[in-house]
């Protein structure tokens, strides 16, 4: 099967696009055939087009990163595969190899994935597969200061025009008008915010940890906690999107939503997988403090972070565990010998980026099976620690803490932990945060970790 690529504007006029259409359709058989059609669209702020998705009810797709001037972002869905069980990230490969042999690789046709933290559907579920690979029906890109667009369709012979081109052609015209966004630079007032947690809960999960590492059944565990908010009015997702991109500049602004109402969003400081042109990057970040009141106190607060032995062994069993792992992929992984400090708004990690070289035949999708879920989010050995989250938190982890990002046709990929994320339906919010326990540990200092994660998201709902 061949894709087809447009050679006129389709998007001229509706009449314009079914004639398009049509003399496409008129070549093919029953057996679809993916369309992939250049589209121009003005330069768009990417949150115009969550609110686009949005108010159409249909699923989108985003990423920023303000700091590199990079955004992806996807409305609606042309085709969606999904896995589970502890093979999802190969089933998800198999998948996409099927659809390209199907549907020969245009270039710029990026896949969103998702997957939730453990492999199997959540008893109550928001609606989000175990692993989903999604090619969006629009897609919109900002790199290197240039914007693309394009919009995917699956065309055969027995497609009904008039719908379908009713369809796009009323997105497009949405997407192309006069954004009605106003998104306000300033932090909302938190007294409308109705909160529910129990940290009582969490510090006793911490003293379980405690235990569980003496006994030498771990030797680090992440517990997460999750804070229940509800506000008086449906949460505003375009603004809370542009409240973490302006607090957060340096992380991955990023959300999905299902199209049926839930919206898993975050501002991601740690890149599980970065690759382009097979250059991969991978960040251990471990180890936290909060951000000092002056210049001289937080200078202070990096150095104790970076000197603390508690903090560089919590951080180094990830170093180790991201360089066994790339190994075992006959990639050699290149990282300075001790960490950095990253500076976040509200909070200072310790911070090692790894890199490497992706083998031809290596895969994103393979190389994430690798890596998730690492000791910055679940702990080691992983099977152990996997089994007492599983015992010791009170909330499902879904999204929380897992691979979300894109992959394109020739393997390059962005994947971010999302982590410092929330799930959101109408007017209630689920925020989630998570500390690593190792040996030294302390109940009420981890609570205030927690806590610290937890009001820089609480500040950006809107
Ligand atoms: C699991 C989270 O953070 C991880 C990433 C950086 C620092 C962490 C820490 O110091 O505990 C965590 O390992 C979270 O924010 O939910």
């Amino acid at each position: 099967m061949q894709v087809l690529p447009h050679k006129t504007q389709p998007f001229r006029s509706a009449k314009t696009l079914y004639q398009h259409l049509a003399t496409v359709q008129h070549t093919l058989s029953t057996a679809p055939t993916l369309l992939t059609l250049e589209v121009d669209l003005p330069p768009l702020d990417p949150l115009w087009v969550v609110e686009c998705a949005r108010q159409s009810g249909v699923a989108h797709f985003y990423l920023e990163n303000p700091h590199t001037d990079e955004f992806i972002v996807g409305m609606d869905i042309a085709d969606r595969q999904t896995a589970a069980g502890y093979q999802r990230f190969q089933q998800l490969r198999v998948a996409l190899d099927r659809h390209c042999a199907a549907y020969p690789a245009a270039q710029n046709r990026h896949y969103f994935c998702s997957f939730t933290f453990f492999d199997q559907p959540d008893p109550n579920p928001p609606g989000f597969a175990p692993a989903e690979l999604i090619l969006p029906r629009w897609q919109i890109m900002r790199r290197r200061h240039t914007q693309r667009a394009i919009a995917n369709l699956l065309l055969s012979a027995h497609t009904h025009l008039d719908p379908l081109t009713d369809q796009l052609w009323h997105q497009y015209q949405r997407l192309s008008g006069v954004p009605r966004l106003s998104l306000s630079p300033l932090l909302p007032s938190l007294r409308h915010l109705w909160q529910r947690t129990d940290y009582q809960n969490f510090q006793e999960s911490v003293v379980a940890a405690l235990q569980a590492i003496q006994q030498q059944q771990v030797k680090k565990l992440v517990l997460a906690h999750a804070l229940d908010v509800t506000a008086p009015l449906p949460l505003n997702l375009p603004q809370s999107l542009h409240h973490l991109r302006l607090c957060h500049p340096h992380c991955y602004t990023f959300s999905a939503s299902n199209g049926q109402g839930h919206t898993f969003l975050g501002a991601s400081p740690e890149t599980l997988l970065h690759i382009d042109a097979q250059r991969l990057r991978t960040d251990a970040l471990a180890g936290s403090a909060a951000r000092g009141t002056t210049p001289f106190n937080d200078t202070k607060l990096a150095q104790v972070l970076l000197n603390s032995p508690k903090e560089r062994h919590e951080h180094q069993i990830v170093v180790d565990f991201l360089r066994d792992r790339l190994t075992q992929l006959h990639i050699r992984p290149q990282h300075p010998s001790s960490p950095r400090i990253l500076k976040l708004t509200n909070i200072q990690h310790l911070y090692t980026p790894i890199t490497g070289t992706v083998p031809a035949h290596g895969h994103p999708l393979d190389i994430l099976a690798h890596l998730h879920p690492t000791p910055a989010v679940a702990g080691i050995p992983p099977q152990r620690a996997l089994s007492l989250i599983q015992q010791h938190e009170a909330v499902e982890r879904s999204l929380y803490a897992a691979p979300i990002g894109w992959l394109d046709t020739q393997g390059n990929a962005r994947f971010v932990v999302g982590i410092r994320s929330a799930l959101l339906k109408g007017n209630q919010a689920r925020l989630y945060a998570g500390a690593g326990i190792v040996s030294g540990s302390n109940p009420e200092r981890e609570e205030a970790e927690i806590q610290l994660k937890l009001q820089a998201l609480l500040n950006a709902l809107a």
